[in-house]
């Protein structure tokens, strides 16, 4: 398999070149140049599969020979020793209609975890039988940064910095990231948003001088390697709920950045017969509105009680661009040059209408989203998080009469206490979570300057 530019100015690459590369080197983002295609009867031998030999047989279809066969069941079998559930992502069947994937079982207590804990492996893995430098670094809107550090800490030849919005994300994140007190650990709070920082990093890797120089790797999902781990459990769970009455499958995924849905698509286009993809948002709803009315356009920043969606510019927008626009790279790189200069994106009439065959969007506002908590907690004695809470009331505006839909549960409730008490609901913290509180923290609040992040990275990154 190998690895093109969404950009199309980048030589075809093998996957751990890609892995390694994050960020494409022409400011694209990379792509398998063909999708994988799996039978109908490949589907139904990978439906009996455990969770661990699916994702065996779904990435072996992109990494090839490129990691040898027992190499990569053993980085397999220790990432997923990490979860708290044999079944890594188990499906919950909530009524009829609806099953919630629960993506919380790794150790940071959210999805992110499901491909971190992979990435850290691989990245110690090629560190040590490449002698790569592995120089992280990462933006992070709550969740991305304590998961991406979780999975590399203390792993030698590995150094890890995260940027995260000062005081925007929740307490229980920030104390997630801040009281790792390793060595190979720098976590920057800039006072600004997660845009910002994201900005700056993506402006970092696009820097090709800097970013070879200081040996930067990616664990954002603008790494393919974050999209490939995540289809797996798309498999997985549209297996566990497949139907007798064959009904059709809908996700529901909250999404700010774009990677967790995108990995939903690639899986359809790999073959699962998926029926629609419900894109869940908060007030920050440039993806809703790009759904309904096919203009991608940053509005103004909202800070919400579903903070790791607290985000206007979606890394993998430009992924399913590159697909929509029929894989024509130079248009895609026209626009999104077109998108840094004017701000804003406009598709045409047939593409709004190819986009909306497939997706379906709802932006969920506060009071339904703390609504929805404790209607659910009500009448299922099931208790969501903010974010799966806006997947779930996604599914109910969005999802048809004659479907079945799996709402993909982003985080553990108890990261994110702060809007859970809202609704006078008291949790128990898991044991985990509860000993952070007696911690230190370890972070450098920084101005929102690119300039003074960069005299930091230079000094940590060896
Ligand atoms: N919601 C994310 C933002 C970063 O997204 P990623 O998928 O590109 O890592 C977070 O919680 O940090």
């Amino acid at each position: 398999m190998e690895f093109i530019s969404t950009r199309g100015k980048v030589e075809k690459i093998g996957f751990l070149d890609a892995v390694l590369m994050g960020l494409a080197d022409d400011g694209g983002l990379l792509i398998p140049s063909e999708i994988p295609q799996v039978s109908a009867s490949k589907l139904k031998e990978w439906s009996q599969l455990s969770y661990q030999d699916l994702a065996y047989e779904i990435f072996s279809l992109y990494i090839g020979e490129e990691i040898p066969k027992n190499e990569l069941k053993q980085l397999i079998a220790e990432s997923y020793a990490t979860f708290r559930d044999p079944e890594v992502t188990p499906v919950r069947k909530i009524t009829d209609k609806l099953y919630v994937l629960e993506l919380f079982h790794g150790p940071t207590f959210a999805f992110k975890d499901v491909a971190l804990q992979f990435l850290g492996n691989l990245y110690a893995y090629i560190s040590k039988k490449q002698n790569e430098i592995i120089n992280i670094l990462g933006a992070t809107s709550g969740d991305t940064g304590a998961s991406a550090i979780e999975g590399v800490r203390g792993k030698e030849g590995i150094r890890i910095c995260i940027l995260h919005p000062h005081q925007k994300v929740s307490k229980v994140q920030e104390l997630q990231m801040t009281t790792v007190h390793d060595e190979n650990v720098m976590n920057l709070a800039v006072k600004g948003t997660f845009d910002d920082c994201q900005g700056m990093i993506k402006d970092l890797f696009a820097d090709t001088v800097f970013k070879n120089q200081y040996h930067l790797r990616a664990i954002n999902s603008i790494n393919f390697a974050r999209i490939l781990a995540q289809t797996v459990y798309y498999f997985y769970a549209y297996f566990k709920v497949q139907n007798a009455d064959e009904q059709k499958v809908n996700f529901s995924v909250p999404t700010g950045n774009f990677g967790d849905i995108f990995a939903g698509y690639l899986a359809k286009r790999m073959g699962l017969p998926v029926n629609k993809l419900i894109l869940a948002t908060n007030e920050n709803n440039i993806l809703e509105r790009f759904i309904k009315e096919g203009v991608y356009k940053p509005g103004q920043f909202h800070m919400t009680y579903s903070p790791s969606m607290d985000i206007q510019v979606a890394s993998n927008f430009e992924r399913y661009l590159y697909y929509l626009l029929d894989e024509n790279a130079e248009l895609v790189a026209s626009l999104m040059a077109q998108f840094k200069k004017e701000g804003q994106i406009t598709i045409n009439q047939e593409n709004l209408a190819k986009t909306q065959e497939l997706f379906a969007a709802h932006g969920v506002m506060g009071a339904e989203c703390l609504q929805t908590i404790s209607a659910y907690y009500q009448q299922h004695q099931y208790l969501l998080d903010p974010h799966t809470a806006c997947g779930v009331a996604a599914f109910e505006q969005c999802n048809g009469s004659d479907e079945v839909c799996i709402t993909l549960s982003t985080a553990h409730p108890a990261k994110f206490n702060e809007s859970i008490e809202r609704c006078n609901i008291e949790q128990t913290y898991p044991e985990q979570i509860k000993q952070l509180f007696d911690k230190p923290q370890y972070q450098q609040v920084v101005d929102n300057d690119q300039d003074e992040v960069v005299e930091l990275l230079k000094k940590f990154f060896v």
